[in-house]
């Protein structure tokens, strides 16, 4: 595997709480790699340090061999990043967002990825009035827009309908194929099932499981093995 991700005994601390707790783990060039776990897990903080938005209390990140603390310009331009909370200007319609990102990165994708993502009947809506959905697809169109060699992608495709569900598990493999690194987590275990190549999960900021969703399910059900690995329902 060509690892154009990798976390390295990642420990992340807010006070008391421990949110990444020693994690290593990587993600290869041309797979996708689904990070899941629990609420409270880890997921968001060590996909916000590979980033390069937070900076790790200890241990190493390195994407395309650069620290992303550290990153120069032009190696946060090969990075594609759909943040939680779509992180999207609020009074810009899509489509002048999407026009302006595509000139900064000198693209002519937008226009496809606004078709796939069937954006054009909203594209002039103000993104502050755009549904929760709606809103995730442009987010993703904004990530992929400059053609990146590894994009982050946190929870794309909750709150989506099952059309436009389909539409991302499509784009996303495509981009997979062309050699894209794609990191994505989720709670779907379906998603998971049908997307990944490879599987991460976290629980309590530690590595529970890291190998395909064949191999972690065992003859069984994914979900079964995540309750197993996760110990159920807990109030984090
Ligand atoms: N800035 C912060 N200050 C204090 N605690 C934080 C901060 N960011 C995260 N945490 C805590 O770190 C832990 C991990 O949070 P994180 O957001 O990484 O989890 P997650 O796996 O992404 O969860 P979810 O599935 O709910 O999105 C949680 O206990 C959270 O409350």
């Amino acid at each position: 595997m060509d690892r154009a991700v990798v976390v390295e005994d990642l420990r992340r601390v807010f006070g008391d709480t421990i949110a990444v707790d020693g994690a290593s783990w990587a993600a290869g060039t041309g797979e996708i790699t689904c990070v899941l776990g629990p609420n409270g897990a880890g997921k968001t903080t060590t996909i916000e340090c590979l980033e390069g938005l937070q900076q790790p209390d200890g241990g190493r990140c390195r994407v395309l061999g650069t620290d992303p603390w550290q990153a120069s310009a032009d190696h946060r331009a090969r990075v594609g990043v759909m943040l939680q909370d779509g992180g999207l200007p609020q009074s810009v319609p899509a489509s002048r967002l999407l026009a302006h990102l595509g000139r900064l990165y000198r693209t002519h994708r937008g226009p496809e990825l606004v078709e796939r993502l069937d954006i054009t009947p909203f594209a002039r809506t103000p993104v502050r009035r755009l549904s929760g959905g709606q809103r995730q697809r442009v987010a993703l169109a904004a990530a992929l827009l400059g053609d990146p060699e590894v994009a982050f992608l946190d929870e794309p495709t909750a709150g989506l309908d099952p059309h436009a569900r389909l539409a991302v598990w499509d784009l996303l493999r495509e981009r997979r194929d062309e050699g894209v690194a794609l990191v994505v987590t989720t709670h779907g275990f379906e998603e998971a099932e049908r997307l990944a190549d490879r599987v991460v999960i976290l629980d309590r900021g530690r590595v529970v499981a890291d190998d395909t969703p064949a191999a972690i399910a065992a003859g069984g059900r994914l979900e079964d093995a995540y309750f197993a690995l996760t110990g159920g329902l807990r109030g984090s």
